[in-house]
């Protein structure tokens, strides 16, 4: 491929040497560069990659998209200027792989929880109406029946754009991607045609990236705001920002809700361990899925599939069939009758959905016991906040690690231990071990009660400074309960 073609749609401030030169690939780690690639030269969190210019040249790299021209110019080397590399590396990616994001109908989905639920309902429900499907997500990708590991919630633009590409080749008719807001924040997004843009809700998290929470809510918001006029933008408007989210946006506005008006509407008529007994678009359905934030998310799915002019009751057939995500309100019960579920629940938001929703659904007599964890190199100040939930909402806490990644577990348990109010510390003990805790909280289970470990999911690995070891949650549960 030739670079002039893959400049289509970069605004340039300044061009030096040839456009007319053949491409091997686009690359933005200096340390995978190889011949005639394009290096993108990125401002980041931890370096400038500016000041790797001069390497990838010795490496062979023929194009430098950078923000700040080098004081060197190679005269065998092109240089783009741009006001922003990672704009531009989003929209060269695009052009590199033919743009397949307009090939195929793309749905993004965007929102502090319940992204992956609702991108994987869609995926599911859009294989079972026959259609060839893609899914980008947190847990994993597919190319239809292909299935590629995630690395990120929202892969980076090259690997985004050749996913994208491997889909339009494998016929893929519609694929749904969550968008997260570091995605947005960092132009991974970048170039895409969207075909719909769907929100869940906003709540507390990733405040060490954005710093603000208004910061936070316009990344989630700019998502909409590049929406084309083609395409349908379907938000909850029982979240406070719901609203928000569709003010500067050209795509055609719609909406869901249980609580008040809405174009999609719902009424939950029973919440129990077996499932949700909903009325949904005056139509009376029962689902697999459990807890009112679940109500949500199958709403959300249920409105994007009308969108997308899909048969009302074929797709509330097919649906009411289906199961969530793998990870989200996952349980198994022990022959004792001891319930243990395992839930991704990450943020403060999530934590009181799903004990609220244990608290609905119980009998009334057991104690809920719950294991938590908040992840290391992350937003901090949800910690205190996050045990303070647990504690308020359960009957025993038990707090443990998560991915301590860089940071010492201890410190992390200890900032949680601030949100304990001095009569919540007698329901609560630290375990550093997440695999002791979840021991010990199988230990304290009596008949009837319900073990809730969150925070991992469907996460098959702990990261301890940067190893990932094997650690499943479910896989633990299963030894304890039913040995
Ligand atoms: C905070 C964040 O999002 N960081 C991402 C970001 O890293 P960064 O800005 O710190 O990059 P940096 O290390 O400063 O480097 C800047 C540039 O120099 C380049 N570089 C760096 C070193 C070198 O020797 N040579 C070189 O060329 C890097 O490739 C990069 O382009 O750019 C990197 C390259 O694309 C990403 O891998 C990295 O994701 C890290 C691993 C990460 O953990 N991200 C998480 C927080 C994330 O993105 N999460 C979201 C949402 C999660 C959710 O679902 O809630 C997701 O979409 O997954
Ligand atoms: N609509 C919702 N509202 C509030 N909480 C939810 C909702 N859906 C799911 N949750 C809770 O949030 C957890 C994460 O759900 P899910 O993985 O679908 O979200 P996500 O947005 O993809 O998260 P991430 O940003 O980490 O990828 C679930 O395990 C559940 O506890
Ligand atoms: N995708 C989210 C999930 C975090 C899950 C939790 N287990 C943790 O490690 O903090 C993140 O990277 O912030
Ligand atoms: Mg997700």
């Amino acid at each position: 491929m030739k670079l002039q073609d893959l400049l289509y749609g970069v605004t340039i401030q300044e061009l030096v040497g040839k456009t007319d030169r053949s491409i091997h690939a686009l690359n933005f780690d200096s340390r995978k560069i190889e011949k005639d690639d394009v290096f993108f030269a990125i401002v980041g969190t931890a370096v400038d990659a500016h000041t790797y210019i001069g390497q990838t040249i010795g490496m062979g790299a023929a194009v430098i998209v950078c923000e700040v021209l080098p004081e060197n110019i190679d005269s065998e080397v092109t240089y783009v200027k741009v006001q922003n590399s990672s704009v531009a590396l989003g929209i060269m990616s695009g052009n590199f792989f033919g743009n397949p994001s307009a090939s195929l109908k793309l749905i993004g989905i965007t929102g502090t929880n319940g992204k992956t639920t609702i991108a994987t309902i869609l995926f599911k429900l859009f294989k079972d109406l026959g259609y060839k499907t893609g899914l980008l997500s947190t847990v994993e990708n597919y190319i239809h029946d292909v299935v590629v590991p995630a690395t990120h919630t929202t892969p980076n633009p090259i690997a985004l754009n050749a996913l994208l590409k491997e889909m339009v080749n494998a016929g893929c008719d519609y694929c749904f991607m969550e968008v997260s807001s570091h995605a947005v924040s960092q132009h991974r997004i970048e170039g895409l045609t969207f075909a719909g843009g769907v929100f869940s809700n906003l709540t507390h998290d990733h405040l060490d990236f954005h710093k603000t929470f208004d910061s936070y809510l316009k990344a989630k918001k700019a998502f909409f705001d590049g929406l084309p006029k083609s395409a349908f933008a379907l938000t909850n408007i029982d979240d406070k920002n719901g609203m928000v989210m569709l003010q500067n946006t050209k795509a055609h506005k719609k909406t869901y809700a249980l609580k008040q008006l809405a174009d999609f509407k719902a009424k939950i008529i029973e919440n129990q361990f077996s499932g949700l007994h909903l009325d949904i678009d005056n139509e009376d359905v029962y689902f697999k899925l459990v807890g009112s934030f679940n109500a949500y998310n199958l709403l959300a799915v249920y409105g994007t599939a009308i969108l997308l002019e899909q048969d009302k009751l074929k797709v509330l057939t097919l649906l009411s069939r289906l199961s969530g995500a793998e990870g989200r309100f996952d349980y198994i019960t022990s022959a004792d009758h001891i319930i243990g579920i395992v839930d991704y629940a990450h943020t403060p938001d999530a934590v009181q959905n799903v004990l609220s929703t244990i608290a609905n659904i119980r009998k009334g007599t057991e104690q809920v016991i719950t294991v938590i964890g908040c992840g290391g190199d992350r937003d901090k100040t949800k910690r205190p906040i996050m045990a303070q939930v647990a504690c308020d909402w359960s009957d025993k806490v038990i707090l443990t690690s998560d991915n301590p990644r860089t940071e010492d577990p201890q410190s992390i348990i200890t900032e949680m231990e601030a949100g304990v109010s001095p009569t919540n510390k007698r329901k609560t003990i630290s375990i550093l071990d997440r695999k002791e805790a979840i021991k010990t909280a199988c230990h304290l289970a009596q008949s009837g009660d319900i073990i809730l470990v969150a925070g991992k999911g469907h996460e098959k690995y702990q990261e301890i400074n940067g190893v990932r070891n094997h650690f499943d949650d479910k896989e633990l549960l299963m030894e304890q309960l039913n040995p």
